[in-house]
């Protein structure tokens, strides 16, 4: 007789594994303020999450960290299976080449055309140009912007130029993308279509991190909710139960 067959390793794999692990991670900012403080979570391939709390809550150094804008003071941060504490500097910006980043002020050279904007990371990333003509245009369609592409950045509008924040941080096909506020200044209308574009990303399999404030919105969209209070971690909603 056969021994019986354990599925749960299948299951496992099935259910993808960490691109983000933080194992007690806590960060003390040189004026001795603790943003975060013993927070441990996981979120995995393909998952998307929201990050919300009051203002000061920690929601932008989490993200910081990822980046390793910040380091932390204590804890262990894993990221696609590679620990951070092992990135030195001169190891970032290969690491910030797998995480695309979108902030709530777009951050766009406004003297360059909407095509330039998108194509820069992967300008930095010495990427062909034929292929990068061929992954700007992909990345600027997936936007609805592609008709935008000679424009300056400028003659858009805000919730436009977002979108084209959004276009420059998937060009480069990023295992993570994360976004800090990235609907602080517009309107409710685009708010809810800026979130459920990074759904969209979702669906096709990129892990998505979104820091917002915005609760009413963050409802709507019906992801996980991770819940910081004074930079602690205070609940983790499953997407099936936000309510
Ligand atoms: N560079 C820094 N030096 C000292 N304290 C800092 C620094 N950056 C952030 N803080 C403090 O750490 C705490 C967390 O800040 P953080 O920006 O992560 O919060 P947040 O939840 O993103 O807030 P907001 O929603 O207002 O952007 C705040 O009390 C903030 O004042």
């Amino acid at each position: 007789m056969r021994a019986p067959v354990s599925l749960a390793p299948v299951w496992t794999e099935l259910r993808g594994h960490a691109v983000i692990r933080f194992d007690q991670v806590s960060k003390r900012y040189e004026n001795g303020h603790e943003a975060l403080s013993q927070l441990s979570f996981e979120v995995k391939e393909g998952e998307m999450a929201f990050v919300t709390g009051h203002s000061g809550a920690g929601k932008s150094t989490l993200l910081k960290l990822l980046a390793l804008i910040e380091r932390p003071s204590h804890g262990h941060i894993v990221l696609d299976g590679q620990p951070l504490a092992k990135i030195h500097r001169g190891g970032i910006p290969k690491l910030r080449r797998r995480i695309g980043m979108v902030f709530q002020d777009h951050r766009l050279l406004m003297d360059r055309t909407v095509f330039a904007n998108v194509e820069l990371p992967l300008v930095i990333g010495g990427v062909a140009p034929v292929e990068r003509r061929r992954r700007v245009r992909a990345a600027l369609e997936k936007v609805g912007l592609l008709d935008y592409e000679r424009q300056l950045p400028d003659s858009l509008s805000t919730g436009e130029q977002q979108r084209v924040g959004i276009a420059r941080a998937i060009v480069g096909r990023p295992t993570l993308l994360i976004a800090d506020e990235p609907t602080g200044n517009l309107d409710p209308q685009l708010a809810v279509e800026i979130m459920e574009l990074f759904a969209e990303f979702q669906q096709v399999g990129t892990t998505v991190l979104v820091a917002s404030h915005d609760l009413p919105l963050i409802k709507r969209i019906r992801k996980r909710v991770v819940v910081l209070d004074h930079g602690r971690l205070v609940a983790d909603v499953a997407a099936e139960e936000v309510l």
